[in-house]
């Protein structure tokens, strides 16, 4: 049976505005392909991950054996990939040329579409240049895109590039969250022994207000100048807000995950895989058992300086309402968690605090000085700390 999208809803109301938009300009057959660029040749201290393949788990026995395999990664590592998930490489690749040429737009076409940084509202377009670390300007530009639901409709633009292919877009971003997100809610919740196994899963439907999105993004080439020149760290060690990422494969190195041993590791670039990491709101619901991990984006290799570095990701978020108190489990009891909050936190509150510090780098600046200790306080007694090299 069809179901009719948001989009499709969109353009059957707004003939008008949508007749007048050239969608063969913006068809893949008129638009440069986006190449994956070479892999480096350096030899990296890469992280070693478990890959769980996605088509095991409606055999018989498959989800058990998957969350045996995700164990160890969910509390120690924080990091694993996936496989399997039900897009093909060419509706990927056809993202990621989306994503190319949405960053090649003028300047003053993608202003239209900027952030409200002040009011801690990160859809839309993330400029460059927003952050200084050692001296220099980052060249990281994001675009994100809210969900597809009635909450959304009408309230985030796009440029007509992307507004051609909207409704593709829609369908990535709702394949991912129930071919990927949902199967692994459920995985943690065998994990976790809950008695209900969509327990979680009944927190992050589609439908019901949350705040995941999908995004492009952008780590611009730099010249040799200005790569050494920014010191060999792009981006602060921090961990993620929401519940899961979902970090489709590219090749360009920069990645690295901080492990229990204090060492960073570099993530490579599986074929076909989406590299999935765990978050704060998952490691909230379980005070902390389930690690929401420690990441940075450093200077790729030298033999790759000279080549953009795309992302397309997916943020998976509970619903704004739950609120983020461990979870009643058999596991976490026994492990004796206890809320890593001094009140009860909604999602909505949480999200807001701790985009505010991310959107807000003079805010942020000032709030972490306070305590003078590189920790700062995000929200109701919990705290973020810097992770330095
Ligand atoms: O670009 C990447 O590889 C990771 C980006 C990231 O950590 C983030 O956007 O939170
Ligand atoms: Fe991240």
């Amino acid at each position: 049976m069809a179901t009719t999208t948001i989009t499709e809803k969109l353009s059957t109301t707004t003939v008008a505005e949508e007749s007048v938009l050239d969608f063969a300009k913006y068809d893949y057959n008129n638009l440069e392909r986006y190449v994956h660029p070479p892999e480096t040749k350096e030899k990296l201290n890469w992280a070693e991950l478990v890959t769980l393949d996605l088509e095991d788990y409606d055999r018989e026995g498959g989800k058990e054996r998957l969350a045996k395999q995700l164990e160890h990664a969910v509390q120690h590592v924080g990091f694993f990939y996936v496989k399997n998930y039900g897009l093909t490489q060419e509706e990927v690749d056809n993202q990621f040329t989306l994503a190319k040429h949405f960053f090649a737009l003028p300047v003053d076409v993608k202003a239209k579409y900027e952030c409200n940084y002040a009011a801690a509202d990160y859809n839309g377009w993330r400029r460059n240049g927003r952050r200084v670390e050692n001296k220099n300007f980052d060249n990281v530009e994001i675009f994100n895109i809210p969900k597809f639901t009635k909450d959304f409709e009408g309230k985030y633009q796009q440029p007509e590039l992307l507004k051609a292919h909207l409704p593709e877009i829609e369908h990535f971003s709702k394949t991912l969250h129930s071919n990927v997100v949902l199967p692994l809610l459920r995985l943690f919740a065998i994990i976790l022994q809950l008695p209900d196994e969509d327990y979680l899963v009944k927190q992050h439907t589609y439908e019901k207000k949350s705040e995941d999105h999908f995004r492009y993004m952008l780590y611009r080439k730099r010249t040799p100048e200005e790569w050494a020149a920014s010191g060999g760290g792009v981006g602060n060690g921090h961990t993620d807000l929401g519940t899961v990422t979902l970090l489709f494969r590219q090749p360009i190195a920069g990645l690295q995950i901080l492990g229990d041993d204090g060492n960073w590791t570099w993530v490579s670039a599986q074929p076909g895989t989406i590299t999935v990491n765990l978050a704060d709101t998952i490691s909230h619901l379980t005070g902390g058992w389930l690690k929401s991990s420690v990441h940075r984006v450093v200077t790729p290799p030298e033999d790759q300086w000279a080549y953009d570095r795309t992302g397309l990701l997916y943020f998976a978020r509970p619903h704004n309402e739950t609120v983020l108190n461990p979870l009643d489990s058999p596991v976490l009891n026994a492990a004796g968690v206890k809320s890593r909050f001094e009140k009860p936190v909604t999602v909505e509150e949480w999200v807001k605090a701790k985009q505010t510090l991310q959107l807000n780098p003079d805010i942020a600046a000032k709030r972490w000085a306070e305590a003078g200790d590189g920790t700062v306080e995000v929200l109701a007694g919990f705290r973020d700390r810097k992770y330095k090299p």
